[in-house]
């Protein structure tokens, strides 16, 4: 099988390839096209007015006769007709950019106070505030693009490991359902044939709305979508009604933005409520998950993969390889599912059990999604998710599924928590030894830095350590708190290589046949950012390269 190479089984492959929108911005700094965000192409109008006195917002400036078709939170993304979100921000006061956003077509700015004392002078009436503009965002922007009721199920996924994964299977299951999917994930979202690079994990407000009104215009009949803590606790979800929500798991991750662990968990059970959504399911192998379930205030289905585990639905997996996994999944009242992930690791079974369950939950028979698959194979293809580079050329040695032959994946994990998950999967399926190189993000939780190392060293048996996204921070400083990390595990040879172009071919020099070669972190990334600075740069694209020099890709 070789079912990760886009463009031949997946519904959800990328037709082009997507640039990351920092860049966008840079090469476009004032954007008209979709390459930012997309919308509706046939918007309705709203009258400002009637917001305003919906909202129970001041009016600063004659709004009669004025409508709004669009809203935008970035002056340079600003659309004509649209409302601009003028929002102090951590940097900048967004009110600082009304004249622009007012040259741009901008009808109107939803402000603070303070925001329209800083726009006096900038030609764009003003709609204001008492509170936070934040927190009316959301449903102002869902009355701007007529999204608060949707006839899609809305689907929304939140842990610390996996999102991105669950909502590409549940796309791809949508699919074979039958019923048009949507996305909106770290690494795309998607309407039909239209896709744009994403920035944020969950997208802003303003631009979620508009997204799911584009998807209403496409008949979008399931909705996936990918929520991070961060979202939940900035109101960006606001305004959206999910039909079901999911949770798979939790680990350390972002302790730069929540400060400690249970901050980072209340803010991601904080989507477990009526104002978010109608039903959830939750994952309860951990006591993490466990805790969801019990506090949740909506009702919540219980998914286990421990077998004889108190839960309302069972995994077990029945198969395993590097090509995939198969599982079994069971339910209540008989409801069950016998299909397979191309894609490597238990933990996959595990998100496509969650999507699976999700569907059901939304009322989409098993039954029906499974008459659109041959034999339960869920063809989905993840942007940089455990994607094998190796496959695409076919030089297999040993032909799909051989064990000589050697295997490199480009990974997004970049927590502990995936590194085990990743790594302990490779124990299971890898025929040779595993060779794992990865480096770590500066300006981020640095707490999980030496944690990630030990992890690192623990579950392979070659070790790279080398450079991500240093940013403002010393990249020797990073490496030197990965490799004390590491060494102290002992197991794995560490290699400390800086540049990851270099550290790349020294990892296909060192392998042999039936190796594994993983690389955490980049995924579908393609640049690196440099003390400010965004450099191209494509894990996928330098590993091709270096298999190809190496002869084994053509
Ligand atoms: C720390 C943080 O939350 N930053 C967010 C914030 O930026 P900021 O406060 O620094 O904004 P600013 O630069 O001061 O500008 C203020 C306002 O002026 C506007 N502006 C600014 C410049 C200009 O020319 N024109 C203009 O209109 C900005 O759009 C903004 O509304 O407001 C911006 C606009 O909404 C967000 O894009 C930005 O998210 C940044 C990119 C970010 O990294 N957020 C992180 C915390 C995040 O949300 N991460 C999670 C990750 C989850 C995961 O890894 O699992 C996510 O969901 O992505
Ligand atoms: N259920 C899971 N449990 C643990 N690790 C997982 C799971 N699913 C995927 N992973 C690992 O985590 C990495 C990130 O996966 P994915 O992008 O789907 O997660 P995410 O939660 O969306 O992360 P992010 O929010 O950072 O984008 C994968 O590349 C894989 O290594």
């Amino acid at each position: 099988m070789s079912h990760r190479r886009p463009g031949r089984t997946s519904p959800c492959r990328s037709p082009t390839r997507t640039t990351s929108r920092q860049r966008l911005r840079r090469q476009n700094p004032v954007s008209t096209d979709e390459a930012l965000s997309i919308r509706p192409q046939h918007p309705e109008r709203v009258h400002l007015p009637d917001l305003a006195a919906r909202f129970d917002l001041a009016s600063d400036g004659d709004l009669s006769g004025r409508f709004a078709t669009g809203v935008s939170l970035n002056s340079r993304d600003v659309r004509p007709g649209d409302l601009y979100i003028g929002m102090p921000g951590a940097r900048r006061h967004g009110a600082e950019f009304a004249a622009q956003a007012a040259e741009r077509g901008a009808v109107a700015m939803l402000t603070d106070g303070p925001g329209a004392r800083l726009a006096v002078g900038a030609g764009l009436p003003a709609l204001v505030s008492p509170v936070h503009p934040r927190e009316v965002m959301g449903d102002v922007s869902a009355a701007v693009y007529g999204t608060e009721d949707l006839d899609a199920k809305v689907f929304g996924v939140t842990g610390t490991n996996g999102k991105t994964s669950v909502v590409y299977i549940l796309a791809a299951l949508l699919g074979a359902a039958g019923i048009t999917p949507g996305l909106s994930s770290t690494a795309e979202r998607r309407v039909g044939d239209t896709v744009i690079p994403s920035d944020l994990t969950s997208p802003e407000a303003s631009e979620l709305h508009g997204l799911l009104a584009r998807m209403r215009e496409e008949r979008v009949g399931g909705i996936a979508i990918e929520v991070s803590a961060q979202a939940v606790v900035r109101h960006r979800l606001d305004g959206v009604r999910f039909d079901v929500v999911a949770f798979n798991n939790f680990s350390q991750d972002h302790l730069d933005e929540f400060g400690d662990l249970e901050t980072y968990f209340a803010a991601k059970s904080r989507l477990f409520g009526p104002e978010h959504a109608e039903r959830g399911v939750v994952v309860v192998d951990t006591p993490y998950g466990q805790r969801i379930a019990r506090e949740s205030r909506i009702p919540v289905t219980r998914l286990a993969t421990e077998y004889g585990a108190d839960a309302d639905w069972h995994l077990a997996v029945t198969r395993q390889s590097l090509d995939g996994v198969s599982f079994v999944l069971q339910g209540p009242h008989g409801a069950h599912f016998r299909g397979s992930v191309p894609l490597f690791g238990r933990f996959m079974a595990e998100n496509a059990a969650l999507a699976l369950i999700m569907l059901h939950e939304a009322g989409i028979p098993l039954e029906r999604v499974a008459a659109g698959l041959t034999r339960g194979r869920i063809p989905v293809y993840i942007p940089g998710r455990l994607e094998e580079i190796t496959a695409a050329g076919e030089s297999a040695e040993a032909g799909e599924g051989g064990s000589g032959r050697i295997r490199f994946y480009v990974d997004y994990g970049h927590t502990p928590g995936s590194f085990r998950a990743c790594l302990d999967a490779l124990g299971e399926v890898a025929p040779g030894r595993v060779i794992f190189m990865f480096g770590a993000d500066g300006d981020r939780d640095t707490t999980k830095r030496e944690e990630m190392g030990r992890i690192a060293a623990e579950g392979s048996d070659v070790l790279i350590i080398c450079d991500y996204h240093p940013r403002s921070e010393d990249p020797a400083a990073i490496r030197a708190q990965l490799l004390a990390g590491a060494r102290a595990a002992g197991r794995a040879e560490v290699i400390e290589e800086a540049d990851p172009r270099v550290a790349v071919r020294r990892a296909v020099s060192l392998a042999q046949p039936g190796d594994v070669i993983l690389y955490a972190g980049p995924g579908h990334e393609d640049y690196q950012e440099v003390a400010g600075r965004h450099i191209p740069y494509s894990a996928r694209d330098e590993v091709r390269g270096a298999l190809r020099e190496a002869g084994l890709l053509p």
